[in-house]
């Protein structure tokens, strides 16, 4: 059976799946973890087999897609390279050029790297990785799923910034959003588990992972999501600020005398929570630090304030909200912080039961049996909307010229 590979270069971490196609069976994934503070972990996980687990200490793409493949064979996933027919990417910004996956040529390519403002920190390396896939598998079909493709249904209302509107004209300054292939997985099954048509759902959707959003999605559509231009606005991230008075910034690259493209390498490096902790970019070492540092505590807390403003503005946006799903890193394995920022709307009805919350990394329902609005941690399932695409791409379009 053809072999598909989805691959998912995220800040913090990368992931991949191998699929039977059109089985859609699941041969194997891997994760590299922290990938930014090296040692980085590697896990490799197959069906029915004990983990595998090294440590790396490169995040360069061609090493990973090196050692990607040679395990492949190893672990005797695939027999032979040339079994994989296609591999699809997931790339953060599509700008207005992409409202949907497409197969990449020299073309999407390098139109994917030119988008590279409006996603600074996944552009760059997930054109790189095209790039090394389409080398070292010249065969294969290679396919881009954009994160911001979902999200190109949200109204003027929500999409434009209060500017002059020729700038959005001329220059494209506007809000894409980001995470929409995971808000896409999440907003169906979520229906699906409450037992209620897509269509006629007022949902919140939280991704809180290295880089966190929060998207409210409307009969089936996007709505509204935290992140703009770029991800780096909206809620606070690991590394990145999030929302910040842009006269603050005039300001501050006067004070610190830098740049432009400088300050806002700050703002995404050096800001979030790492930036406020001084300790840690990373939620896990904050939550273990928190009883005996308050930076860290204020950091966490800072983080749950955003979250909650954001839900709050898009449930009155929605004019109400029948159901929230929790997603990414932070959101499907801290059960300390959902239960924190569900503390927030007990005026809703939306109560959670504490003996379901304290389960992590599975569909849960995690509402009280009294509930009014349910809510569910719904753990993402990016690499699957990937391969998907890519399958019916590869199987119905032929490349464009
Ligand atoms: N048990 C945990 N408790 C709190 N945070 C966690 C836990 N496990 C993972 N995380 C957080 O999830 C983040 C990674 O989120 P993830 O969505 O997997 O990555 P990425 O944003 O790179 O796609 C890490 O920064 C880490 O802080
Ligand atoms: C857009 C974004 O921040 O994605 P990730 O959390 O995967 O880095
Ligand atoms: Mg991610």
């Amino acid at each position: 059976m053809p072999k598909y590979l989805a691959v998912n270069a995220g800040s913090s971490t990368l992931k991949w799946r191998l699929f039977d196609m059109p089985a859609t069976k699941l041969l194997g994934q891997g994760l590299i973890d922290r990938i930014n503070t090296p040692p980085a972990t590697v896990t490799i996980n197959v069906p029915g087999r004990d983990a595998v687990k090294y440590d790396t200490d490169t995040k360069d793409c061609g090493r990973v897609v090196a050692d990607l493949l040679l395990q492949l064979k190893k672990l005797g996933l695939v027999e032979r390279l040339h079994d994989i027919h296609g591999v699809g990417h997931r790339v953060v910004a599509g700008g207005e050029d992409f409202n949907e996956s497409v197969i990449v040529n020299d073309d999407v390519l390098l139109k994917i790297r030119n988008l590279r403002n409006l996603a600074p920190l996944h552009n760059p390396v997930q054109a790189n990785f095209i790039d090394t896939f389409r080398q070292v598998l010249p065969w294969a079909t290679q396919v881009a799923v954009f994160d911001s493709a979902f999200h190109q249904s949200m109204p003027a209302t929500s999409y434009l910034y209060g500017l002059p509107y020729t700038w959005y004209k001329q220059y494209g300054a506007r809000k894409y959003g980001a995470h929409g292939t995971s808000v896409r997985y999440v907003a169906g099954r979520t229906a699906e588990l409450i037992g209620r048509p897509l269509d006629q759902l007022r949902l919140i959707v939280l991704h809180l992972g290295a880089g966190s959003s929060v998207t409210a999605v409307k009969d089936g559509k996007s709505l509204d999501t935290s992140m703009g231009f770029t991800p780096l606005s909206g809620l606070i991230s690991a590394t990145r600020s999030g929302d910040v008075d842009p006269s603050l910034l005039a300001y501050l690259m006067r004070k610190l005398n830098v740049t432009a493209d400088q300050m806002v390498d700050l703002l995404n490096d050096e800001s979030g929570l790492k930036g406020i902790s001084g300790l840690s970019d990373d939620m896990r070492t904050l939550t273990d630090a928190a009883d005996t540092n308050p930076q860290a505590q204020l950091a966490i807390d800072m983080y749950v304030n955003r979250v909650v403003q954001y839900v709050g503005a898009y449930v009155a946006e929605m004019n109400g909200v029948d159901a929230f799903a929790f997603a990414g890193g932070i959101g499907e394995h801290s059960s300390a912080i959902r239960a924190q920022i569900m503390s927030h709307f007990q005026y809703l009805g939306a109560t959670i039961d504490a003996k379901q919350n304290a389960r992590n990394s599975a569909e849960v329902d995690l509402s009280d049996p009294d509930a009014s609005v349910r809510t569910w941690l719904v753990p993402t399932d990016e690499e699957l909307m990937i391969v998907r695409d890519t399958y019916r791409l590869v199987t119905t379009q032929q490349p464009a010229q």
